[in-house]
């Protein structure tokens, strides 16, 4: 039978990044889906500004919501210092199976740990479960209409801090509307869009990067 989409870009890494090398990880999915086949990573442009956030904020705690091929848990777990931790959700086993080797390839399995299984049923137990106290970084990339009631679900388990920062993908393209309304009216949060470009394409998208208040 057919490979899948993700076990072909699995393939490009594995033939031609090198082990150990997170950059070099990026740069062959990114060249791999610009070049021959487009896959829903955050990609080069949308991730520039995601390594700049993260840069900033130097997390020690980190939740990303839908792994997919795990390009982004790589462009973040890369820039993590030693102690600092990266939770992934991913509900998809394929995907999930994809994403372990990506971030194995990349030499980062001590640092992201991809927890399989739906954001909705583990968010309340990430505290027992992890001994996770609250989160310093979230990054959303998985079902756009699911971001806003994960959004408050993390409010309701009280996961978020004076000073967490949520940094939303697809914004615009796919879009999530609901979402940001929510973040922009809401005064728990301060919120800004960040505009960039659909990766490997000329569409309009962004990320919304959102502030906790508490
Ligand atoms: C149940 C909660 C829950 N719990 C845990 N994991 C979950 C989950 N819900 C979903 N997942 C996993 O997350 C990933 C989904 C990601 C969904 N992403 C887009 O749809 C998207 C689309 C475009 C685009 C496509 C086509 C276009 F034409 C334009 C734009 C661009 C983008 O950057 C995009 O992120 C998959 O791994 C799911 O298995
Ligand atoms: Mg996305």
């Amino acid at each position: 039978t057919r490979t899948t989409r993700p076990q072909r870009l699995l393939k490009a890494v594995q033939d031609r990044a090198i082990r150990g090398n997170p950059k070099s990880v990026i740069s062959v999915i990114d060249h791999y889906c610009r070049n021959q086949e487009w896959a829903m990573n955050v990609g080069d442009e949308k991730g520039f500004i995601l390594d700049s956030v993260v840069s900033e904020l130097n997390p020690q705690t980190v939740l990303e919501l839908g792994t997919y091929c795990g390009y982004s848990a790589v462009r973040i777990g890369r820039l993590l210092h030693s102690g600092a931790r990266l939770l992934t959700l991913e509900f998809n086993p394929d995907y999930a199976a994809v994403a372990r080797e990506v971030i194995s390839w990349a030499g980062l399995e001590n640092t992201v740990q991809l927890v399989e299984g739906a954001s909705g049923d583990w968010i309340p137990r990430l505290r027992e479960h992890f001994g996770i106290h609250t989160f310093d970084f979230i990054f959303l990339d998985h079902w756009k209409e699911g971001y806003l009631a994960d959004i408050k679900l993390l409010e309701e388990c009280r996961l978020l801090r004076k000073g967490t920062v949520l940094l939303a993908d697809n914004v615009v393209c796919p879009g999530a509307p609901d979402y940001l309304e929510y973040v922009r009216k809401s005064p728990l949060y301060d919120s800004r869009y960040f505009k960039s470009h659909l990766e490997y394409t000329k569409a309009e998208d962004g990320l919304e990067k959102s502030v906790y208040l508490g």
